[in-house]
């Protein structure tokens, strides 16, 4: 059996300077410490503002240095002990040595920062919830060193596979099943033709899907097959190159969201983080208010996770999304929860725009693009002329880009939440909700 050559690795940082003395007085938003030496401005990671620690320069800039912490002289009082046996090696998780309330406060001073043209007297409105054991959703990395089988995350500081026993950010199923899944794989065949490992958990229970690189025996097949079976795991194969596609398209998940239930192909696009969704949703109905005067553009719209909300409340709602098995997904959920006044357009929002959009009278709008943003799409947004426009982020540089946009061109910013949907990492996501100007 061929096995996939490795990604060229990030080695590990090394010492190159002595063990020095430095006084934090910052952080940055992936969680370094900031410290100044001589004037020049240090990143140490794993250290807190108002510590003393020493530290080891491990890379020599122009503008600033790079250290590993060797020891904490003075810790910091909002040092907590990390829930994670692995948190010091493994880049998943970069904030779980602060307690939750700082990490948030830390989240809130740099959302201000990245948003400092666009909010004066609002106030950063915290979404959040439970602060471990919320992940639905894992990418499993699988690697051989030297000669074993490992299992996990890549680094913090290299490319390297980290080996994980535990994943304390998963929920408790997936927890159980990635500790079933290691034990089993690591001494068997199947680890060397696999690529990566997804594990999903919904309301339907726990799905795995193998990601192989090199064909394997029908034998092989079934008894991965029979162990899932005893396990109660939704299995699914993703042969090599094959398309999203060609996963058993039968085997359609679902979610439910209040009393909706969406489905959706284990590889679509859904909220990692469930009841930060739930929370998320019911805040965007709470902030957008729709009636039955409101006509709604749901535009990035996935399976429709807003969109049926919505229409629940609204006359009508027009979801568009650029995945067609997506689209197919969304009409079929409203047709499911039985929701007649949605409808759904397959559109690539960053190409010239489709002109039925225009046809309807469209009230609101609510954004969800990717981290790129939605800019090709802002002045269809406003020709289109809402009173109200939802932006959901995940990424607040491109937030502020479009949002100062939208301000530019007649909105102002009325409302803005800060939603923790990713504790113990320095991920952000942001609500806000722009009026347009009388
Ligand atoms: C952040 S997700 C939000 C999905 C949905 N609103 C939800 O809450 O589950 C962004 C969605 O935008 C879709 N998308 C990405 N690029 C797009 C584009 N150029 N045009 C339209 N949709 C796009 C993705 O397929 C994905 O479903
Ligand atoms: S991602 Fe999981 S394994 Fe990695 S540090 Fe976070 S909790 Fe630990």
């Amino acid at each position: 059996m061929r096995r996939r050559t490795s990604p060229r690795r990030t080695p590990k940082p090394q010492p190159i300077g002595p063990v020095q003395t430095f006084h934090v007085d910052g952080l940055t938003h992936e969680a370094k410490g900031v410290a100044r030496l001589q004037g020049k401005v240090t990143f140490i990671d794993g250290a807190l503002p108002g510590e003393t620690v020493t530290a080891q320069v491990t890379k020599n800039g122009r503008r600033f240095d790079e250290a590993i912490l060797t020891s904490i002289i003075d810790p910091s009082p909002h040092r907590v002990e990390p829930a994670c046996p692995h948190f010091t090696v493994c880049g998943g998780c970069s904030f779980q040595h602060l307690s939750d309330e700082k990490q948030l406060a830390a989240k809130q001073d740099w959302l201000k920062g990245q948003l400092r043209n666009l909010i004066t007297t609002q106030e950063l409105e915290p979404l959040s919830d439970a602060p471990f054991g919320y992940r639905r959703r894992a990418r499993i990395a699988i690697d051989r060193i030297k000669g074993d089988i490992v299992l996990g995350f890549r680094g913090k500081a290299s490319s390297d596979i980290v080996s994980i026993s535990q994943c304390v950010v998963l929920t408790d199923g997936l927890q159980k099943v990635f500790l079933a899944l290691k034990n089993t794989l690591v001494n068997d065949e199947l680890a060397g033709a696999l690529g990566h490992i997804e594990l999903l958990e919904d309301t339907k229970g726990v799905s795995v899907l193998f990601r192989l690189t090199a064909s394997i025996s029908e034998t092989l097949e079934a008894a991965w097959d029979a162990w899932a079976e005893k396990e109660r795991i939704a299995l699914y194969w993703q042969a090599p190159k094959a398309s999203k596609a060609e996963v058993a398209i039968a085997k359609m998940r679902h979610y439910d969201l209040g009393d909706l239930t969406l489905s959706y192909h284990p590889q679509d696009f859904i909220q990692i983080n469930a009841s930060m969704n739930q929370k998320m949703v019911a805040q965007a109905m709470d902030w957008l208010r729709p009636n039955k005067q409101d006509t709604v553009l749901d535009l990035f719209c996935g399976v429709g996770n807003f969109s049926l909300p919505l229409a629940q409340q609204a006359e009508s709602v027009i979801g568009v999304e650029v995945q067609d098995s997506m689209v197919v997904a969304a009409r079929e959920n409203a047709r499911l929860n039985g929701l007649e006044n949605a409808q759904f357009i397959a559109a690539d929002l960053t190409k010239p725009v489709n002109q039925e959009l225009f046809k309807t009278k469209i009230t609101k709008v609510l954004l969800d693009p990717p981290r790129a943003g939605a800019f090709e799409f802002l002045d269809s947004v406003i020709k289109i002329g809402p009173t109200q426009i939802l932006y959901v982020s995940c990424n607040a540089s491109t937030l502020a880009r479009d949002a100062e946009y939208l301000v530019a061109k007649g909105y102002r910013v009325e409302r803005v939440s800060l939603m923790d949907m990713f504790p113990q990492t320095s991920h952000v996501e942001t609500m806000m909700l722009l009026h347009k100007k009388k």
